[in-house]
């Protein structure tokens, strides 16, 4: 028996918004006293450098570090940990990264301008980023998938210096995830991690290059550093855990929906997986492989949790009362497992990422479909995008006016001044009038 107990809600309930709403809150409550740890962090790597940072690797990485040139892993070191990987491994990695970067290409954003009749010229400058610092995460679990999804988009946008940060607990290295780095392009790569490392990235030490922008998941202590030197530094997101819901006709096979929910449900006990069906048999088939599956699974106490927490199972009418809910929810994660995907679609206004038909499976994305799989949760798809090379690109406004144009411009902007009672603005513009 699998001991999982996963809500049951029917979008006919008369009380089923307030239902929706209890499930999807989210409390990360802003901890004040991680947060006043990690300003005090900031403000030692700020003042001390290099010495502050080795100091807490040594500490919270339980490593011997005795100079700081010892933080910075060689450029051969990734090669070696590429070239030393397994075939099967190489081969994966290499699609994926492959795969990443084709779609990436499609996202470059071009510069442009238009001319009008007077002979004046406006336009949009395009300019990747100086500098990114990739954070890595490298605590609980390595994910060389995500420095693929961030370090590809940065290089294809022309990103002159990427630097990785990745915490090596008692200096262990993931091979993975070096040899990620040595395929995607980043260019340097340092072995620290939290709020030291994103506060060295952020103002830069005698080791460590400060950088334009930071990007890359972590924990608690890595998001609350990235809050806090934004505006310092520009960052990607704060990425809450991850989520799926899964819309099916009930035509799918019943456990591989349940391994679909499973496959985010396995990331974090807070993780939250959803389904939506018009079929309540289909919805029972489906907790029936749940309970069947679960004692199968590595990470059962997790998917357990996140489950019994965060889970549902959701009765609809229709696929058109599932769209509204879908719409509501905003996931991360869509899955459309029905069979007119494309119907359904759209549909949908709000989901960072759409996985259409019975044989998308969410997991193919999380790798190697192509599409990035940083992604907005928590609802803030509703307003966010995936992580992508625009991200990683900057706009400058392009003005050239001719004199005819300073001409008709000037007039305009003269009258605007003078109300703004702005009288330099107003004589600058005048000035140029004929
Ligand atoms: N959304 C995504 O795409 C995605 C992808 C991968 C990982 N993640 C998330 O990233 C997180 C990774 O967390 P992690 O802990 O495994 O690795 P991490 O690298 O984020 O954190 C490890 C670092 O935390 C710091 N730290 C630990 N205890 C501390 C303390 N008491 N005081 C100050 N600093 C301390 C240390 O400096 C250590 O190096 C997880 O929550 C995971 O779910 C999200
Ligand atoms: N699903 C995660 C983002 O929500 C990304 C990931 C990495 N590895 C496996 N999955
Ligand atoms: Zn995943």
């Amino acid at each position: 028996m699998s001991n999982v107990t996963i809500k049951h809600l029917n979008a006919s309930d008369a009380n089923f918004s307030q239902q929706l709403k209890d499930l999807l809150a989210w409390d990360e409550s802003d901890d004040l006293d991680i947060q006043q740890r990690v300003l005090a962090i900031l403000a030692d790597v700020r003042s001390n450098g290099d010495a502050a940072v080795i100091n807490y690797t040594n500490r919270f990485d339980h490593r011997a570090i005795a100079d700081a040139s010892e933080l910075e892993l060689p450029k051969a070191t990734l090669q070696a940990a590429w070239e030393n990987l397994p075939a099967e491994q190489a081969h994966a990695l290499q699609t994926a990264a492959d795969r990443v970067r084709t779609y990436a290409e499609h996202q470059k954003i071009a510069s442009w301008q238009y001319e009008e009749a007077d002979g004046t010229v406006l336009g949009q400058k395009i300019t990747p980023l100086d500098s990114v610092g990739l954070y890595v995460p490298g605590g609980k679990a390595a994910y060389p998938s995500s420095v693929l999804m961030n370090a590809i988009p940065a290089k294809v946008a022309g990103v002159g210096e990427l630097i990785m940060v990745v915490p090596t607990p008692n200096g262990e290295t993931n091979e993975l995830v070096l040899a990620a780095a040595y395929i995607a392009g980043v260019d340097r790569a340092f072995s620290i991690g939290g709020a030291q490392a994103v506060a060295a990235l952020a103002y830069g030490t005698a080791t460590i290059p400060a950088v334009a922008k930071i990007v890359g998941p972590g924990n608690i202590y890595v998001a609350t550093a990235k809050k806090l030197v934004f505006g310092q530094v520009g960052i990607d997101m704060i990425a809450g855990p991850s989520e799926i819901l899964v819309i099916c006709d009930g035509k799918t096979n019943p456990d591989w929906i349940a391994m679909d929910l499973f496959s985010q449900a396995e990331h974090d006990e807070n993780a939250q997986a959803i389904l939506i069906s018009d079929d309540g048999d289909f919805l029972a088939a489906v907790e029936q492989s749940i309970h069947t599956l679960l004692p199968t699974m590595e990470r059962a106490d997790i998917i357990r949790a996140s489950l019994s927490t965060r889970g549902a199972l959701i009765k609809v009418d229709n696929l058109d009362v599932a769209t509204d809910v879908a719409n509501v929810i905003a996931p991360e994660h869509l899955e459309l497992s029905v069979a007119d995907p494309e119907a359904l679609c759209a549909k949908i206004r709000h989901a960072g990422a759409i996985f259409m038909g019975r044989y998308t499976a969410e997991a193919l994305g999380d790798y190697c479909a192509g599409p990035n799989h940083v992604l907005p949760t928590s609802s803030t798809a509703r307003f966010s995008s995936p992580l992508g090379v625009y991200d990683f690109q900057k706009r400058t406004s392009l003005i050239n006016c001719s004199a005819a144009g300073a001409d008709s411009l000037g007039k305009i902007a003269s009258v605007l001044a003078r109300g703004e009672s702005l009288t330099a603005h107003a004589r600058s513009a005048e000035y140029r009038i004929k």
